[in-house]
């Protein structure tokens, strides 16, 4: 083992590592160092005896629905997966080859120039609004622009990630297919002041709208740091034809100290709690698949850094490869974070919203100092 970078870490306070930036009745992420809980339920309990749905609901609105409540709020989202007419004309003019989470960032920006949230008591259904648009903004853009396909949104299946690969392959998935998708949503719902949403609370104190902190966020997601990861993570395994040849090119990276897409965590020391449960279903569709490489090569990835770095995959690593074998082409990745995403973004918004400052922090000033202004013909 060459290094400990996962289990001592040295806090120089870049990033804001470490420090509080607030308060959240929300999540708590790495208490234990590998715990997640959203207002207090364990994930691995969540994703084994819940939906995602149940899920999105007690994240934006505190309490775990009874039946009668999750029945009211699923017929309400029901019809709120329709695209608007404007909105698929501005999907149609996008390029095939736009990324898609500039597409969910376009489509989510002019929604709010169609449905304005207006006042601050229309926000939970701006929120309910754009979990159950997400799916529809981005396949519909990616069916038109690759297939010539204008899809229908009506899909009827139940869940939000079943109704997602209903639309993007032209099929109800299977019951294991549309099992897995549920439960990647439940992983991904929320994370404390993670950078996007953390990027959705500062939008939020200075009062804007839902859809503008949403924008934001998306943009922050994009980032191969933070949730482009998955997509980053498939590009690097996809490349390898067996598990000897990734040991040996993940070796070489890391002599050359290149990042390891899918590995390490700012906040949690010991493991990501997410990634065993991610990795089950990983290897379950691989199996079914036949899979004989990809899933075998995410593993020796895995052993391989935590040998030579001590690092534990995050939750982007095995869900590459659990993505890639229910068919979902690479670019949509991230934009499955969001759709799940949304639900931690807006429930931070409201939080902030109820107890607002304007988020605006200092900044240690370290440029030149008194200096005179040279006239512009002297310099
Ligand atoms: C859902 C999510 O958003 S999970 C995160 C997804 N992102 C990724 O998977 C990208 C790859 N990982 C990384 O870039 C980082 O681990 C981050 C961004 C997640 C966390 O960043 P930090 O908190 O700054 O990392 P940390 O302080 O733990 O890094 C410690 C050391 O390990 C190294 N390191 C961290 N991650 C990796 C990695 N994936 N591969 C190789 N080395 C790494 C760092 O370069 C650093 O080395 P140094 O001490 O020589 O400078
Ligand atoms: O918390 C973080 O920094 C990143 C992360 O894992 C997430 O947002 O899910």
């Amino acid at each position: 083992m060459s290094d400990s970078s996962s289990t001592v870490k040295k806090n120089t306070g870049a990033g804001l590592r470490g420090q509080t930036a607030g308060q959240t009745a929300i999540c708590t992420v790495g208490a234990e160092g590998n715990s997640l809980r959203y207002r207090g339920y364990d994930v691995v309990d969540l994703a084994e005896n819940a939906t995602f749905y149940e899920t999105a609901y007690l994240v934006l609105k505190g309490e775990l629905p009874n039946q009668v409540e999750l029945d009211a709020w699923k017929a309400k989202l029901e019809p709120l997966r329709a695209l608007p007419q404007p909105l698929k004309e501005v999907l149609e003019r996008i390029p095939a080859d736009a990324h898609p989470m500039d597409v969910m960032r376009t489509g989510c920006s002019f929604l709010g120039n169609l449905e304005q949230e207006g006042d601050f008591a229309n926000q939970q259904d701006v929120a309910d609004r754009l979990l159950a648009i997400f799916p529809a903004i981005v396949v519909y853009w990616y069916r038109y622009s690759h297939d010539g396909v204008r899809v229908s949104t009506d899909t009827g299946e139940d869940g939000l990630g079943a109704h997602f690969l209903h639309m993007l392959l032209d099929r109800s998935p299977t019951e294991l297919e549309a099992k897995v998708m549920d439960v990647s949503l439940i992983l991904y719902a929320e994370h404390e002041f993670n950078a996007s949403t953390f990027t959705a609370r500062v939008c939020a104190s200075t009062l804007s709208d839902l859809h503008s902190c949403v924008t934001a966020a998306i943009g922050s997601l994009r980032g191969p740091l933070h949730g482009g990861a998955n997509e980053a993570a498939m590009a690097m395994i996809e490349q390898y034809g067996s598990v000897d040849e990734a040991v040996d090119d993940v070796m070489k990276k890391l002599s050359a100290k290149e990042l390891i897409m899918g590995f390490g965590h700012a906040v949690y020391r010991l493991r990501d709690p997410r990634n065993a449960i991610i990795k089950g279903w990983s290897q379950q569709l691989a199996d079914l698949k036949g899979d004989t490489v990809l899933y075998a090569v995410s593993e020796a990835i895995e052993r391989t850094m935590k040998e030579q770095k001590n690092m534990f995959a995050n939750a982007d690593f095995f869900h590459a490869s659990a993505y890639h074998f229910m068919d979902i082409p690479t670019s949509l990745f991230t934009p499955i974070f969001v759709m799940s995403r949304v639900t931690g973004w807006a429930a931070h918004c409201f939080e902030q919203r109820a107890n607002n400052r304007i988020i605006r922090p200092g900044a240690e000033y370290i440029g030149p100092v008194d200096r005179d202004v040279t006239p512009i013909d002297a310099r």
